[in-house]
């Protein structure tokens, strides 16, 4: 397994709370996410709250140290909500040795103010909260998916910059909320080279958030061209002073496959630092287009540019037409299929990164 490059990551911080001309900031985004995959967000909780941020990491606090049998409860099925306990999933299946690290739980969309699961005695009071907090999330995707339609220059007489927005806004789709912990290890227990808290992956649907916390690093991504891991910071430099760490959004398999690759979905991995003394909490939120959404070629010359080269590298017309032909539900279950079996039917039952 290829080790931290150690190299300062370039990924930019964008701030997108209208300060900057909007034009300027979608193609930043563009470029940012067709270079690196991920972008962070600047965070003076203009687009979220800073204190709905830190009651989020309260409630998550609350619920991963509650009593097991509470958590056991609310056990993730193939629904894919629900909680999952160490080491139970295996991101990265064919080169680990031993389990992910953490626990997660999974909080799909709620129903007129009602979570659609079971929920814990922790989080059971608290769903308003929680559903907020989900609301949050999503106008953020769609306010970042309207800049991408701006950045991606999308014809206007095609839907222009709320191209992708409207595919997310209204209807059932899959996106969820997911609480993460991984607690520390102590340097003796620790086995270099097999130990890890997330294995290597890249998230299947479209974009992604991620809400870390200062002081709790152990994020890498593997910037696409390189086979080296880059550490990705919590409080990158210029933003040690702000209320709130940056928010991470990354681009998924979806998009990257909506755009002919030009967003790229890059891979990821959550390790132990190596002075690693702190608990790491993280909250992701994954969003998916509506599910009945078609992936039709997406109206960009930008795109359609990024098609070509596509060709030229041997995808055939009746592959592309396939991809295109398919709905964001379809394309989600094949992946799944393909990747985790074990939800799907042959007995196995690690595995389970459904939303990653
Ligand atoms: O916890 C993190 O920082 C990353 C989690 C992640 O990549 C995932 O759950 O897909
Ligand atoms: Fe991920």
């Amino acid at each position: 397994m290829a080790s931290s490059t150690g190299h300062p990551s370039q990924v930019p911080v964008i701030d997108i709370s209208g300060t900057l001309p909007e034009l300027e900031v979608g193609r930043a985004l563009v470029d940012a996410a067709a270079t690196y995959g991920f972008v962070y967000i600047k965070n003076e909780g203009k687009d979220i709250p800073v204190e709905a941020i830190d009651r989020m990491f309260e409630l998550s606090k609350q619920f991963f140290s509650s009593p097991v049998e509470e958590k056991e409860k609310c056990r993730i099925t193939e629904t894919n909500r629900g909680w999952g306990g160490m080491q139970t999933e295996t991101l990265d299946v064919k080169n680990q040795r031993v389990g992910d690290f953490k626990e997660a739980m999974n909080i799909g969309g709620f129903v007129d103010g009602k979570a659609q699961q079971p929920l814990p005695a922790s989080l059971v009071d608290h769903e308003a909260e929680i559903d907020q907090f989900q609301k949050y999330c999503h106008e953020l995707v769609l306010k970042v998916l309207t800049l991408f339609g701006l950045g991606l220059e999308i014809d206007p007489l095609a839907g222009g910059s709320s191209w992708f927005a409207t595919r997310h806004r209204d209807g059932a789709n899959p996106s969820i909320l997911r609480l993460l912990y991984y607690p520390h290890l102590s340097r003796s227990d620790y086995q270099p080279g097999i130990d890890i808290r997330a294995g290597a992956h890249s998230d299947y649907g479209s974009l992604t958030l991620l809400f870390q916390r200062p002081g709790q690093p152990g994020l890498e991504i593997r910037p696409p061209g390189s086979d080296g891991w880059t550490p990705i910071p919590v409080q990158p430099p210029t933003t040690e002073h702000d209320p709130s760490p940056p928010i991470l959004v990354n681009t998924g398999d979806l998009l990257a496959s909506w755009t002919d690759n030009l967003l790229r979905s890059t891979v990821h991995r959550v390790v132990f630092p190596v002075e690693d003394v702190a608990d790491r909490y993280s909250i992701a939120y994954f969003a998916h287009p509506v599910g009945t959404t078609v992936l039709e070629a997406v109206p960009s010359a930008k795109v359609r540019e990024k098609a070509k080269e596509k060709e030229a590298e041997g995808e055939s017309v009746q592959e592309r037409e396939a991809r295109r032909a398919m709905t964001a539900d379809e394309y989600l279950f094949s992946r799944l299929k393909a990747t985790y079996l074990g939800l799907y039917g042959n007995g196995k039952t690690e595995g389970k990164a459904v939303t990653a």
